[in-house]
């Protein structure tokens, strides 16, 4: 094998590139957004005095069960992302990684991962985490190509595991852990209904029967982002609710701020049902996150 220079540089590149694959693989934009959401819920969990070791323990571990979810919704969608310009060069589709390569990682990710909660923080954080796995490969995912209801259960798999960090911190379910469980599965839906808006000729092409497919007006997509938006701003101020700390009334009108902002662009797009109005849809979700995700944090210190 030749060992000049140019050619160890050459080997080092190819290495780093699949190693970036595989990383693709896990979705990692969705997964660190996830696991941001999964701290601060053991954080709200505690009132801002959480375990951090226990904390540490719960993101890591719903990071490689996430992760290893992502891969196997990859193995399984590795022909449909063929047929979408959005996702065909994906390294499965694209050819970079090898379907049993995707396997192996994928069955490695998550029985390390539920293996890593189940020792570390215990079987129920293990158990809520490969019910969300199950839920997002096998019944999410093949549900995209029969009903659109399968955003609904999408948004079940993205909001559960917030219910990870917070059992890893010991606390009961009260009303504030179904507070924040509603926060991230409503604000799925403006979410979601933006993006399948402006790849809607993508997902028709692959048979993908997202709501914009199934009514290409748009009308039922408007209606659902606007109906859950609404819900979303009214629940958003549970957490904040009966709580003997200073800092709630300002935290009330941060959540409000921040869910009218985005309902008033999710009537918008539902007026206009144009891809302009959903890209500011799509970017109004992906700010009020982690604004939200900052008011919660803030609110036990404030
Ligand atoms: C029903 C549930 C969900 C669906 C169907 C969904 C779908 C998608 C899709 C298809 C994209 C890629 C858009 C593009 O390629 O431009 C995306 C982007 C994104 N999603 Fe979601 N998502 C859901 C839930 C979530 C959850 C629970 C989170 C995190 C808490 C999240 C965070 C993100 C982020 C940060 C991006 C931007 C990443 C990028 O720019 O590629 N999503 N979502
Ligand atoms: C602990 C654990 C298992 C967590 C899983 C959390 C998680 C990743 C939820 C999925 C959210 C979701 C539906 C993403 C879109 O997938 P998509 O297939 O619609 O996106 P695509 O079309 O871009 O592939």
């Amino acid at each position: 094998m030749s060992t000049t220079p140019i050619a160890f540089e050459e080997r080092r590149a190819g290495r780093l590139a699949i190693a970036a694959d595989y990383v693709e693989l896990t979705k990692p934009k969705i997964a660190v957004m996830l696991l941001a959401a999964v701290a601060v819920s053991g954080c709200v969990a505690t009132w801002g005095q959480p375990d951090l070791w226990r904390l540490f323990h719960a993101v890591f571990g719903t990071a490689l069960v996430a992760a290893s979810s992502c891969v196997w919704n990859q193995w399984l969608e590795r022909r449909s992302d063929l047929l979408m310009k959005r996702t065909r060069e994906r390294p499965l589709p694209a050819g970079r990684i090898t379907a049993n390569g995707a396997a192996i990682f994928g069955a490695a990710l998550g029985s390390i991962g539920v293996s890593y909660l189940l020792a570390t923080v215990g079987w129920k954080v293990a158990a809520i985490g490969a019910a969300t796995w199950l839920l997002y490969v096998v019944v999410y995912t093949p549900m995209k190509r029969t009903s659109p209801w399968n955003t609904a259960v999408g948004a079940v798999a993205g909001a559960l595991p917030l219910l990870m960090g917070w059992a890893a911190m010991g606390a009961p379910f009260d009303l504030r852990a179904a507070a924040l469980f509603a926060i991230l599965f409503f604000w799925q839906f403006p979410h979601f209904m933006a993006i399948a808006w402006i790849y809607r000729k993508d997902y028709a092409q692959a048979g993908m029967q997202m709501l914009p497919v199934v009514d290409p007006t748009g009308v039922r997509a408007g209606r659902q982002a606007i109906g859950a938006a609404l819900a979303l701003t009214l629940v958003s101020i549970v957490p904040f609710l009966n709580a003997p700390l200073d800092g709630a009334p300002w935290c009330v009108a941060a959540a409000l701020a921040l869910g009218v902002g985005q309902l008033l662009l999710a009537l918008r797009f539902s007026m206009r049902r144009d891809d302009r109005s959903a890209r500011h849809l799509l970017w109004a979700s992906l700010v009020y996150l982690p604004a939200m995700l900052g008011v919660l944090l803030a609110f036990p210190i404030l």
